[in-house]
């Protein structure tokens, strides 16, 4: 079973998810990025490259998606919370994106929020 991320696993690895447009998702320990693409078809392309990867790593995104836009929230429901394969998802669909005409859109509560301070 997946474990939890370390105070210093959480401060290796999500500042680079931060810098992507990941940010802290609220009352949760768990990350969340929001995408607006052209249109609904965009946007459920998009869902669907998502799925596969998801269902190939046997690790599924909470995501909503109204008409263009998609919200993903990554944690893993076996540790209730944040763990590698979380980070790994993530890595997985921003590799996605990047072919795509979906944006991030900005504004996330900061990832920094799921960081403790070191010491
Ligand atoms: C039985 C199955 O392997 C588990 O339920 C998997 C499926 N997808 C999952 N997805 C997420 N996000 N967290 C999990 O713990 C998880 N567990």
């Amino acid at each position: 079973m997946a474990s939890r991320l370390t105070p210093e696993e959480r401060r290796a690895l999500l500042p680079a998810l931060g810098e992507s447009g990941w940010g802290a998702a609220p009352e949760r320990d768990a990350i969340c990025k929001t995408w607006r693409f052209g249109d609904f078809s965009e946007a459920f392309g998009f869902m669907a490259r998502v799925a596969l990867c998801a269902e190939k790593m046997d690790h599924h995104p909470d995501w909503r998606n109204v008409w263009n836009r998609v919200e993903i929230t990554l944690s893993t429901h076996s540790c209730d919370g944040l763990s590698v394969l979380d980070i790994e998802l993530a890595g997985c669909i921003d590799a996605m994106e990047a072919g795509q005409t979906g944006k991030p859109v900005t504004g996330a509560r900061p990832i920094s929020a799921l960081m403790p301070e070191a010491g």
